[in-house]
């Protein structure tokens, strides 16, 4: 589903992916660590085009993202990302918000963007909420609105950036139960989290990055129980003593 290869990234001086490759195949959870800096979130972000690969090649669902042919924002329909903040609009209800993604991005008309927008709420466990405005939700229920934002679109591949890490410890775990559900569905991921135990019940693969490298790659029991780097074991040492 996605096929990322030799990806480097700079930012003027800082070379900050040097030389990634990320292959991800169709309904795999993979999930990525890494301590802060190592390039994480600039690799999500590459994945659809939000940060311009210095380069590399990136095939997504067998459309070649960095090919100046590529329509990139059809392409981008295919790929769903989840980010840290929720940016909904505060003036539009759950339903709008999600609503609004259809109409604008697949130029549905009202009726049926409603309807999907309400099927997707319903997904999320929010249907009713649906006339509810962001301010009447809880952090972990407007998380769970972007979600529903971003699968109403009907993506081939979801990209969650710290999905959990803006909401109160009690609010973690409705949007983790999403995302597994999601998971359990067949929908293909990709999550950069510091949500380990998440990491452990639900990822295919875990992938370790540290100073813009893939440093070591494989099932949670091998990243987490027995890592074969010096630089893995020092990081997950590091994370089970907190
Ligand atoms: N737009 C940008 N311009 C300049 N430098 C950037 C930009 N985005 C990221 N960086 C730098 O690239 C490096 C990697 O950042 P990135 O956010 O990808 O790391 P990360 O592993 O996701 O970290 P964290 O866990 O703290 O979110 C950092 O040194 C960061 O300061």
């Amino acid at each position: 589903m996605v096929e990322a290869r030799g990806i480097h990234k700079h930012f003027g001086q800082l070379h900050v992916l040097k030389g990634v490759d990320l292959v991800v195949a169709e309904r795999e959870l993979v999930f990525v660590i890494g301590p802060s800096g190592s390039g994480k979130s600039t690799l999500l972000r590459c994945l659809n085009r939000l940060e311009e690969p210095s380069s590399g090649s990136i095939m997504v669902d067998g459309i070649d993202l960095l090919d100046r042919k590529t329509d990139i924002n059809k392409a981008r329909q295919r790929i769903g990302m989840v980010f840290q903040s929720f940016n909904l609009y505060p003036h539009m209800t759950a339903l709008g918000n999600v609503a609004l993604a259809l109409r604008k991005v697949q130029g549905k008309g009202k009726a049926e963007a409603e309807a999907r927008a309400l099927a997707a709420l319903e997904r999320v466990h929010l249907a009713d909420r649906a006339d509810h405005y962001p301010g009447q939700l809880s952090g972990g229920q407007q998380q769970r609105v972007a979600i529903a934002r971003a699968i109403a679109l009907e993506p081939r591949v979801m990209l969650f950036d710290e999905p959990t890490s803006a909401l109160d410890p009690e609010l973690v775990g409705g949007v983790l139960a999403v995302m597994r559900e999601l998971r359990e569905d067949g929908m293909t991921m990709v999550v950069v989290s510091h949500e380990m135990a998440f990491a452990k019940a639900a990822a295919d693969r875990v992938v370790f990055m540290a100073d813009g490298r893939i440093v070591e790659e494989g099932p949670p029991a091998q990243i987490f129980g027995a890592p074969r780097h010096e630089r893995t074991r020092a990081f997950i040492g590091q994370i089970e003593r907190h």
